[in-house]
């Protein structure tokens, strides 16, 4: 977990573990508030937006049955059927943790836990927090959107040769129904081109829905995609529609497309051969009229050859491909969006800033802006949040070393298992847990990742 995010409640009777759990997640979430009483849990939700509830399934002492964590899932999905819950179980009560992911806990973590797991689990438990909320009340918002940005490429900026071919090709294709995958680093404008790509279309009155793959559980990824029958597991208490149906009519955006493990690809060529959708818990399918944009920053086709990405979805998906350049290929860019963002950040900010100099601009064309057009945004927001004068100079922006995350590594060895182990550990935590694109940095596949996982007990 790279910045402190999340909201988290503990609930334990075993203060020992409240007090572990306390000191590993606090340098890593937002606030950590621990309680030995469940009973006092719908007061915890009323004070505050939970992101995470982890909960112990025993409390009476010497219960094992789990009863209680069941019946306190229960409330907790009562006050907020979109709460997500991790429960803690015992070593053993594998089959217990099952029956508590289909009565409506989003995953489980076993005690005693090994520190990096728990932190990644909570991290991903975090992010599909988050979209969940997102996705709940995007119908309504969405029609809005559409008409503050209905204008062509309004706040797109790119003169370079490589941006003019993107939106030559954006153009082209808008129109038509052909399945569009966007590739590119992060940071260089997927999203953007999706919506610029839906707005050009004929479908640009109905909605627009966007699903970060790269944050969806496998247990959870069918209910959110396709959808859940009232009484499908315990939690589904109405019958919900999935983002496939809600974005029927339109467009859905399936960000981070890479990230899919193989049995979720599986499911998702399935609904995309037979243009329709069974929801959970239900028998009769309904067909989807959507228009598929698909984005990754992964090497698709290299996952294909090693069997990580199969090849019969990148043919689905790939009708046409638009690869937006990353930013340090495109310097002509540079200076309007220099322009573009102060002139956005000084009027946030209330300020008076000048054009850059070019010596600036020099040293923007040197660096290689590893997180692309994302970054030189914050750097630039950054600068102007910090200056005192209207002319901001070279020592005005912040440009971390290249490609660092600030971590050296200090091999006291040269085993190389250990070496391999640290390298793993490392990845792993500068991407918070994220395997897909842990793997996609080492060079592995997703399962060779696992394996080494396992094998080094992280
Ligand atoms: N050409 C551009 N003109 C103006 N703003 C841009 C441009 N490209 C990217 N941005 C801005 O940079 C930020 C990142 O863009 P976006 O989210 O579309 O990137 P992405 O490639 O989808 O990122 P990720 O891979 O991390 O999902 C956004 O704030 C977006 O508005």
């Amino acid at each position: 977990m790279a910045s402190k995010t999340g909201k988290i409640l503990a609930v334990d009777d075993n203060t020992d573990i409240l007090f572990a759990l306390k000191l590993l997640l606090r340098p890593h979430v937002e606030q950590i508030v621990t309680e030995t009483n469940p009973s006092n849990i719908p007061n915890h939700m009323k004070e505050t937006d939970f992101d995470v509830i982890l909960l112990d399934m025993n409390f009476t002492q010497d219960a094992i049955s789990g009863k209680e964590g069941f019946y306190w899932l229960d409330k907790v999905l009562e006050i907020d059927p979109q709460a997500v819950v991790l429960f803690i179980t015992a070593y053993g009560d594998v089959e217990k943790s099952v029956q508590a992911i289909k009565a409506g806990a989003t995953d489980f973590i076993i005690k005693p836990w090994q520190n990096e797991k728990l932190l990644a689990t909570i991290s991903s438990a975090i992010k599909l927090n988050r979209s969940k909320r997102e996705a709940s009340d995007l119908k309504e918002k969405q029609k809005e959107i559409n008409t503050i940005m209905d204008q062509p490429f309004a706040d797109f900026i790119g003169v370079s040769p490589g941006m003019q071919q993107v939106f030559k090709t954006i153009q082209k294709v808008a129109g038509t129904d052909a399945n569009v995958l966007i590739l590119g680093e992060n940071g260089t404008g997927k999203e953007l081109v999706a919506r610029a790509l839906h707005r050009h279309s004929l479908r640009k009155e109905e909605p627009f829905v966007s699903v970060d793959l790269g944050a969806l559980s496998e247990t959870l990824f069918e209910s959110e995609l396709f959808g859940h029958v009232k009484g499908a597991f315990t939690d589904a208490k109405t019958d919900r529609p999935g983002r496939f149906e809600l974005a029927s009519g339109g467009t859905i955006f399936l960000d981070e497309i890479g990230n899919l493990s193989v049995p979720m690809q599986a499911k998702l060529l399935t609904v995309l051969e037979r243009r329709e959708v069974t929801r959970v818990g239900a028998n009769k399918p309904k067909p989807i009229d959507i228009r598929l944009i698909s984005a990754t920053n992964m090497p698709l086709k290299q996952m294909a050859a090693e069997d990580g990405f199969r090849q019969d979805l990148i043919y689905r998906i790939n009708t046409v491909e638009i690869e937006i350049p990353p930013l340090r290929e495109r310097p002509e860019d540079i200076p309007l969006l220099a322009d573009h963002f102060l002139k956005i950040y000084s009027r946030k900010y209330n300020k008076k800033i000048n054009k850059l100099s070019n010596q600036v601009i020099k040293k923007f064309n040197t660096y290689p802006w590893p997180g692309n057009v994302r970054e030189f945004q914050h750097v630039l927001e950054r600068a102007v949040i910090m200056s005192d004068s209207p002319n901001l100079d070279e020592g005005s922006f912040h440009l971390s070393s290249h490609g660092s995350s600030g971590e050296a590594f200090d091999f006291d060895s040269y085993n190389l298992e250990e070496i391999e182990q640290k390298v793993i550990e490392k990845v792993m935590r500068m991407h918070s847990g994220n395997i897909s694109k842990a793997a996609s940095d080492l060079g592995l596949t997703r399962t060779s990742l696992y394996r080494r996982m396992e094998k080094y007990g992280l």
